[in-house]
């Protein structure tokens, strides 16, 4: 299984695919005022000649968004046939199984070729790494003769072309070694595919930008107004400064290089309930430092215990496993254990899909005392022996409910079943998220000990209030114009864009470029070195538009966004607090629009007027009115059609439950209902 159920698919061999280039004006109203006839704007570039994204072909894209998902087997999809834009339609996906198993196939790679049949691989690395995804606002409709305008990127990791980027080897699908099964080193989760050769660019070594942070916000001391609650026997008090968690001293420096100087909610409750030795499912807003409030106590009780030196051994056996369930969500927190354990003997290695296993391996063979990585890979890497378990201590499991759903479950239960995993009693388990359903509750107790704390800061799975939410009513049709209307008076502001297909993101991607607006995207079916590449342009704000699927949903701490649209709502709630938590990070403010169509969105209604309403957000009328009508008079904005839980799921539990807030004692603390300067 892959290490991302959105990646856990089949790969096809030399699918080449193509965005063709299209003017805004050869568009022409269909019979809804919506549709486009695709007309290819460049007949003269050779490429496009067969490019035409005919309304007959074509027209399943617009309603193709409840049929096709990341997760579901879709066949041919994308631009298949170098030219001709597949409709949506064979997506077998129903609406009501959008997120199913993770047994999709991949079919053809969605991109944005140059339409130059002959040039696919050679231009493929010279634009990639040039032209950042999409080229410029400028280049971005040049169509032929400019290598940085459509990139070449379908072919990329075909079995016959073979490539060669900066950081890869060469390989050709026509050489038997070119489809590799798992065993023999393929990527986990590809039962058949090409050898991944991306070796990701070494993080830089200078401290600056190891310890490089962004500013909190004007809402950062708001923090300590939220309700806290803990429960569950006999939780150690919360501490209220870095001081008093004892830290070391190299500790203490790097907290202070970081730019912490005061701790949010959850760390607050959360270290010296690690320190204590005692297991933990903490449940904290978006963006409220969790990550900081294990990787802390953590690093703190290595140091205190005293490891292993790191040092070269072909077998390694860290203390702490860390487990994210996307690729870029455990590079980040690897950055984040580099820099807290920067200047002490702790290594942290980092390993995940689609980058080069060797690597991997050669990374983790020269010491590990905690190892991040994604599922699949984990599992990929314990098989080869290379990682012993009997020495590890803590066991993080970061997004906690979705690394226990039906994804990942289980893929985390044959972890703790792995020979040499220490049983929950003689390990540390740890679970964060922003989201925490009860039935995952629930399915959590195999992990815990039956004695753990539950931390729930604010409302478990509420949203960040510091995120302005609105819900428009845009039809499907409409969308795109909504959307270019929104990005353009946003101007250059960080925004993400959420769409819920992987086809669809490529496909908006392309129609902003041709809007000149520049914009790059992330989903699970491109490759690594694409989202490295395209994350790396949205950070540093060559691409201010970022158009994702859900694999950007949850956890991603990106500097200054400032927007998030939601084109597609999501099909679950706890996916929708997640995505808008992209912006709104740490004390800073955020924009939330989302798009609700009538047709395929009101399932979600109810429980958003829920998630609205909770964090003080105006609710419009009209959706109060589709939750009322959806689920019947007795609706009363608590009930959400996709439960999560209001507290700890153990509450007929007879133990001590305190209810608090961060640094107040119950009776000083102000009611964050009174407290409306939250937005
Ligand atoms: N005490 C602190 N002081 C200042 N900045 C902090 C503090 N704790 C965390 N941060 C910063 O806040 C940002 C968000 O932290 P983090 O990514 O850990 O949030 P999170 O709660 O895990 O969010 P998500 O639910 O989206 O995964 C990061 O940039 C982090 O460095």
């Amino acid at each position: 299984m892959g290490d991302e159920d959105w990646e856990a698919e089949i790969i096809k061999p030399h699918i080449s695919s193509y965005v063709p280039v299209f003017e805004k004006d050869r568009y022409s109203s269909g019979a809804n005022g919506d549709t486009f006839n695709r007309t290819p704007a460049s007949s003269s570039d050779p490429g496009f000649s067969n490019n035409k994204f005919e309304e007959g072909d074509s027209s399943g894209f617009w309603r193709e968004s409840s049929n096709d998902c990341e997760d579901n087997q879709t066949r041919n999809r994308g631009f298949s046939k170098r030219g001709g834009y597949q409709d949506g339609n064979d997506s077998e996906a129903s609406g009501s199984s959008r997120r199913g198993g993770r047994g999709s196939f991949r079919g053809c790679r969605g991109g944005f070729g140059r339409g130059s049949p002959n040039s696919d691989y050679e231009q493929d690395e010279g634009t990639q790494r040039s032209g950042g995804i999409f080229g410029s606002r400028r280049s971005a409709l040049s169509g032929a003769g400019n290598g940085d305008t459509f990139q070449s990127r379908s072919g990329s990791r075909s079995g016959r072309g073979g490539y060669k980027g900066l950081n890869e080897e060469v390989i050709t699908g026509s050489g038997k070694n070119s489809w590799k099964s798992e065993a023999e080193g393929g990527e986990s989760g590809d039962t058949q595919g090409p050898k991944v050769t991306y070796i990701p660019p070494p993080p830089p070594e200078d401290e600056d930008s190891i310890f490089a942070h962004y500013q909190t916000g004007i809402n950062f001391d708001k923090y300590d107004t939220i309700l806290v609650e803990v429960s569950g026997h006999d939780p150690p008090p919360a501490i209220l400064t870095f001081e008093e968690a004892n830290l070391c001293q190299t500790l203490n420096n790097n907290i202070a290089k970081a730019g912490y100087t005061k701790l949010t909610p959850v760390q607050k409750y959360s270290i010296p309930i690690i320190q204590g030795g005692r297991d933990l499912m903490a449940c904290a807003q978006t963006g409220s430092g969790k990550t900081a409030a294990f990787l802390l106590p953590i690093l703190a009780h290595m140091m205190r215990d005293g490891i292993t030196a790191s040092r070269f051994k072909e077998l390694q056996e860290p203390e702490c496993i860390i487990v994210a369930p996307t690729r870029e969500l455990i590079n980040q927190i690897y950055l984040e254990a580099r820099k807290f354990s920067f200047g002490t003997c702790v290594r942290a290695v980092v390993t995940y899909g689609g980058t080069q296993l060797g690597h991997s391996i050669r990374q983790i063979v020269q010491g590990c005392n905690i190892l991040c990585a994604t599922p699949g890979r984990l599992m990929d890497i314990i098989g080869k022996e290379k990682i012993g378990l009997r020495q590890v201590k803590y066991l993080v499991l970061d997004e906690a409910d979705r690394m226990l759903d039906m994804g990942f479950g289980p893929e985390m239960k044959k972890l703790i079943s792995c020979p040499g995993m220490p049983s929950k009693e003689q390990r540390q388990t740890l679970m964060f998220s922003a989201t925490f359903p009860e039935e995952i509750q629930r399915l959590a107790g195999e992990f815990l000990k039956a004695n753990y704390l539950f931390v729930a800061v604010g409302q478990v799975g509420g949203a960040c209030r510091d995120v302005q939410q609105t819900i428009l009513q845009v039809g499907q049709y409409s969308k795109r114009e909504k959307l270019v209307e929104i990005l353009r008076n946003i101007g250059d502001e960080r925004t993400m864009v959420f769409v819920e297909t992987k086809k669809k993101a490529d496909f908006i991607a392309t129609f902003l470029c041709q809007e000149k607006i520049s914009t790059t995207s992330i989903h699970g079916d491109r490759e690594q070195r694409e989202r490295e590449q395209a994350l790396g342009d949205f950070r540093c704000g060559k691409c201010p538009v970022l158009v994702a699927t859900s694999v950007a949903a949850r956890g991603l701490d990106i500097e200054n966004v400032q927007h998030v649209i939601n084109f597609d709502l999501p099909s679950t709630i706890d996916e929708y607090v997640h995505r808008i938590g992209r912006t709104g990070r740490c004390g800073n403010t955020g924009r939330a629009i989302s798009f609700f169509d009538l047709e395929s969105d009101s399932q979600l209604a109810q429980p958003l007027v829920k998630v609205l309403s909770d964090a003080q957000q105006d609710v419009p009328a009209w959706l109060e009115e589709i939750a009322f009508s959806t689920y019947g008079p007795g609706f009363s904005g608590n009930a959400r059609g996709n439960v999560f839980a209001s507290v700890d799921t153990r509450k007929n539990y007879h133990g001590k439950s305190s209810l608090n807030t961060a640094g107040f004692s119950s009776s000083q603390a102000p009611n964050p209902v009174d407290d409306e300067s939250w937005d």
